[in-house]
């Protein structure tokens, strides 16, 4: 796996990530929405610089000017439901994208601290052949991202995949690297160095689907 860490260099990008931690700014979910958006919209650009690019002719009203265009067929997959505001971010950039959702939660029996992943809802195109973005704000334990790219295999094998994080813990990055394809690409905007024993990221955010969209029973 290849992985892009994209914190190690200092950008705007540092902004968006403190205010989605600060527990005094994440509560506004308006902004807690938007900030995870504008986040996949920097992965995305960052990713677009590794695709494939071919020379176009653009028809100007004034002339015709050669531009490089990317020519991958994307399918953009996130993970319900706190990837939803990230596939927007990443969908603004990539707006000709096929798009593919798919559920995956903990599930607790009997209110333990273990969890088995239970994948449910599955809507995606074919990703045969194609350039795959499997989008999570979070990583974990990576037991979600590794239960949907087994679902998705279902639907063909990716020609590339750019997995888009935006906060990922170091056990859950080494727990994901050797179960993908080895040129797979992480975009991951920030890395925290443990997890806590209910699989929560420290010091992380919380939890991104509740501050997202409200707590659930
Ligand atoms: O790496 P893991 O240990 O699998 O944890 C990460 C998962 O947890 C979060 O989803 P959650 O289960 O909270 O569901 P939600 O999006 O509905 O809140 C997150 O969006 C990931 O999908
Ligand atoms: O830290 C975590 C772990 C799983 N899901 C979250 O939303 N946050
Ligand atoms: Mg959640």
């Amino acid at each position: 796996m290849i992985i892009h860490h994209l914190q190690e260099e200092n950008s705007i990008l540092n902004k968006f990530i403190a205010e989605i931690r600060d527990v005094k700014i994440q509560k506004d979910s308006l902004r807690f929405r938007r900030n995870i958006e504008r986040i996949g919209e920097v992965l995305g650009y960052e990713l677009s610089k590794k695709l494939s690019y071919s020379d176009v002719s653009i028809e100007t009203p004034l002339g015709v000017k050669r531009e490089q265009l990317s020519s991958n067929e994307v399918v953009l997959c996130s993970i319900l439901r706190a990837g939803l505001p990230l596939h927007q971010g990443l969908l603004n950039y990539f707006d000709d994208a096929e798009n593919a959702f798919i559920s995956a939660y903990r599930h607790h029996p009997n209110n333990n601290a273990e969890f088995e992943i239970v994948v449910e809802y599955f809507a995606a195109p074919s990703v045969e052949n194609k350039t795959l973005l499997l989008a999570d704000p979070m990583l974990a334990t990576g037991q979600s991202l590794v239960s949907v790219y087994e679902a998705i295999k279902k639907q063909g094998i990716p020609k590339e995949i750019h997995i888009v994080v935006v906060i990922g813990s170091k056990e859950g990055i080494e727990f994901i690297e050797d179960k993908f394809p080895e040129n797979t690409h992480l975009w991951i905007a920030a890395v925290d160095d443990t997890l806590n024993s209910k699989g929560y990221i420290v010091p992380g955010l919380g939890d991104a689907g509740d501050l997202a969209f409200g707590s659930k029973l």
